[in-house]
């Protein structure tokens, strides 16, 4: 077997048909670059969550799309993608270019591929989050998070994820105890811990997260204080925290809150996101019947983070 880059040139308008196409056809994730819309960055689960702007100027006038691919021959699967994208002038879509290419990439080539989208950035008043493999000055009061995420969710681009690291900054986790709920990469819990929480446990029901989380945390100084745990919440935790956050989708924060509740402290404040705003309601609803009170809700793009308090004891 061989990898594969399929690139398609196409409109903005059959992004999502194209992406269908390609995952249909074996594609893990796709990649988009939109020079109409620099924000948008994931579609794979958090695999490709990562972008850099300077990188998203085409030269020609569309869409980007690009896929991984593996397979014995490619010459039948690129006529059979043309085919398919060609047809989607029947739904009446426009295709624009319509261009499918693809190259050879060889499996380490492929498994780094993603990196040269990953910058560093700044996030909050003082984070700066920093690719392992990158270099970046720091001013005085700059704090450092240092992250590889491999193949676990968390690089930081994701509005999520930086909606997170805001509230964290915002509700003073120093001297905490903070629990992360879904840790992905581990990236909250570095958050918090490099802001001077002082214990973090962190948790994922995905194995390669818990390893990726664990290493990132060690290479941030903070194995000593961190317990990154694999299992689902409960399970795993029976301590109490001062601060939780769970960036997960607004279902799974419905169906774990009550999970929740019980590892918050008496007043300890609730940070989540992973909520698209048509879904901030039931979140909201969710808290209200368990007795927090909501202290903020911030919204960036589509994607919702609401910061609440557990009832006094
Ligand atoms: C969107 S990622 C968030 C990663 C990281 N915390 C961040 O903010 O970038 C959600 C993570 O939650 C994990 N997850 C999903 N359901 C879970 C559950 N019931 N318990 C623990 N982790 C869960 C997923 O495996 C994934 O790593």
């Amino acid at each position: 077997m061989q990898w594969y880059e399929i690139k398609v040139k196409t409109a903005e308008m059959s992004i999502d048909a194209v992406t269908y196409i390609l995952t249909e056809a074996g594609a893990n994730g796709v990649m988009i670059l939109n020079p109409n819309d620099p924000d948008f960055t994931n579609q794979d689960e958090g695999k490709w969550d990562f972008y850099d702007p300077q990188n998203i100027k085409l030269d020609f006038d569309g869409v980007l799309i690009t896929a991984y691919l593996d397979k014995e021959s490619i010459e039948p699967v690129l006529e059979d993608l043309e085919t398919k994208i060609k047809g989607l002038t029947a739904f009446g879509l426009d295709i624009g270019l319509a261009e499918v290419t693809a190259s050879p990439v060889n499996s380490s080539d492929w498994e780094n591929e993603w990196k040269k989208y990953f910058k560093p950035f700044r996030l909050g008043r003082h984070m700066v989050v920093k690719p392992s493999w990158e270099s970046f000055e720091l001013a005085p009061d700059d704090i450092l998070i240092e992250i590889d995420p491999g193949n676990a969710f968390g690089s930081g681009t994701h509005e999520t994820t930086s909606m997170c690291i805001e509230q964290i900054e915002k509700y003073q986790p120093q001297g905490k105890t903070v629990i992360d709920v879904g840790c992905g990469s581990g990236i909250l819990a570095i958050a918090a811990g490099k802001l001077g929480a002082s214990s973090l446990i962190a948790v994922d029901i995905d194995e390669t997260a818990v390893y990726t989380a664990r290493d990132n945390l060690a290479n941030n100084g903070l194995g000593e204080i961190a317990s990154v745990r694999h299992g689902n919440l409960i399970e795993v935790v029976d301590e109490q925290g001062d601060l939780v956050v769970a960036n997960i989708i607004a279902e799974i924060i419905l169906i774990l809150l009550g999970d929740i509740e019980k590892v918050l402290k008496p007043e300890a404040t609730f940070i989540c996101s992973g909520i698209i705003n048509t879904k901030s309601q039931m979140v909201l609803d969710a808290l209200s019947d368990k007795g927090f009170v909501v202290k903020e809700i911030v919204e960036k793009g589509e994607w919702v983070a609401i910061t609440a308090q557990k009832r006094g004891a």
